[in-house]
C-alpha cells in the first residue's frame, strides 16, 4: 500500500505549520492534523474538552463513530519544546490519510489543551511521526500510525515535500521520483532519542562557496516552524545582516525588514543545500512590524539543533525507517 496526502500551511503569510486532512472513526470525521517528525503522539481535540477551549477548531467525537473503543485507563500527558501542551484519555478507532487505512489506531483524545492549541484555530491535533517509543500514553504505551502501517506499506517510508506559502505533500510507502531532482543523499538516525537525529556536514553563509566544515547534529522536525543552530554558526549569519541584534524582549535574532539577507547553505554529506533569503525573512514581530523576526534561530536553550520547516521546504526528505533507519535528502 501507499498514501499521499496534502501539507497545506495553517495561515496565508507564514508557514507558523502545516495540517493534513485526515478521518477518524465510523461515520468518517474529518480533522486537519499536524503531522510531527518531532513527537509520537496521536490527540485530537475532542468532545471530552471544555467549549473553552475550542475555538473553532473541528473535534472527534468518539460517542458518534461506531468503531471507537475506550483504552480502558490509559491517559496521556505532553509538553511540547514551546511549552504547548495537552493531555487526555485514549479510544482506538479507524484511522485514514492520504488513501491509507489503518484500524484500531489508538487516537488520544484531549481533554485539555494549553492556550497555544487553543490559539491555532487551524490545528485540530497532531499526529506524531517520530519513534513510538516516545509515545506519551500510559501504563502501555501506543503505536504511532505509521509504526502500524508499515508493514502494509510497499517500503517502510515516508517522504516529506514542504513548500514555502504552498502545499506540498507526505507521501507514504514510496518515493516519488517527479519530487525531486539528482540523488538522494542518505545520512543514519540514531533511533535510541526517539527523534530523526542525524549529523549535518558544515554550513556556509551564504551560497556553499565558504562552506565551513562542522558536524551539526540536530532533528528532522516538520512540526517545527523555524530552525535552531549552535549560536557559533548564528553569529556567523546575522553578522552580515544590517541591524541584526539578539533581542531579548522578542526572544530571538530580529532585523529591519528591509535588510539585505544572506541565503544558508547546510551539508548532508557531500550535498549542500540552501536555504533562501526569503525563507529566513520569516515574520514581522508584530503585525505591520518594520522588524522583522529571523527563520534561524539559537539552539543554545535547547540540548539540541533542530532542522525545521524553515530548512526542509528547500528539500525533498525521505524518512526511511528499515533497520537501521536513515534521512535522505534530495534538491527540488
Ligand atoms: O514545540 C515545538 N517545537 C519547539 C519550538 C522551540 C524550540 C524547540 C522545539 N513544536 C510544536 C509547535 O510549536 C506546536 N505549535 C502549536 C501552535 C501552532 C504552531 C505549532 C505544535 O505542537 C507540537 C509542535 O507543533
Amino acid at each position: 500500500a501507499t498514501g499521499s496526502a496534502p501539507a497545506v500551511p495553517i495561515d496565508e503569510r507564514f508557514d507558523i505549520a502545516y495540517v493534513t486532512p485526515v478521518t477518524i472513526g465510523t461515520p468518517p470525521q474529518t480533522l486537519m492534523l499536524d503531522f510531527d517528525t518531532g513527537s509520537s503522539d496521536l490527540w485530537v481535540f475532542s468532545s471530552h474538552m471544555p467549549p473553552f477551549q475550542v475555538r473553532g477548531q473541528e473535534i472527534y467525537t468518539p460517542d458518534e463513530s461506531s468503531t471507537a473503543r475506550l483504552l480502558e485507563g490509559h491517559t496521556w500527558s505532553i509538553m511540547y519544546g514551546d511549552g504547548s501542551a495537552s493531555r487526555g484519555n485514549v479510544y482506538v478507532d479507524t484511522f485514514a490519510v492520504g488513501g491509507l487505512t489503518v484500524l484500531n489506531q489508538a487516537v488520544q483524545t484531549a481533554q485539555q489543551v494549553s492556550a497555544s492549541f487553543t490559539s491555532a484555530t487551524n490545528i485540530d491535533g497532531l499526529v506524531g511521526l517520530g519513534f513510538s517509543t516516545l509515545n506519551t500514553v500510559r501504563p502501555e504505551s501506543q503505536l504511532t500510525f505509521f509504526d502500524n502501517a508499515k508493514a502494509s506499506l510497499d517500503n517502510p517510508v515516508f517522504t516529506a515535500d514542504l513548500k514555502y506559502m504552498a502545499a506540498g505533500t507526505y507521501d507514504f510507502g514510496f518515493i516519488d521520483r517527479a519530487k525531486y531532482t539528482g540523488e538522494i543523499t542518505y545520512v543514519p538516525i540514531d533511533p535510541d532519542p526517539g527523534y530523526w537525529i542525524f549529523t549535518s556536514s558544515g554550513y556556509a553563509v551564504g551560497a556553499s562557496s565558504n562552506f565551513s566544515a562542522t558536524p551539526i547534529i540536530g532533528i528532522a522536525d516538520t512540526g517545527t516552524s523555524l530552525v535552531y543552530l549552535p549560536t557559533a554558526v548564528l553569529t556567523a549569519y546575522y553578522r552580515q545582516v544590517q541591524g541584526a541584534t539578539n533581542s531579548r524582549s522578542y526572544g530571538g535574532y530580529v532585523f529591519p525588514c528591509d535588510s539585505a539577507l544572506p541565503s544558508f547553505t547546510f551539508g548532508v554529506g557531500e550535498e549542500r543545500f540552501t536555504i533562501p533569503a526569503s525563507y529566513i525573512r520569516y515574520a514581522p514581530v508584530t503585525e505591520g512590524s518594520a522588524t522583522c523576526f529571523g527563520g534561524l534561530q539559537s539552539s543554545s536553550e535547547l540540548g539540541i539543533n533542530i532542522w525545521g520547516d524553515v530548512a526542509l521546504k528547500a528539500a525533498f526528505v525521505v524518512f526511511d525507517s528499515r533497520s537501521p533507519p536513515r534521512i535522505g535528502w534530495a534538491k527540488k
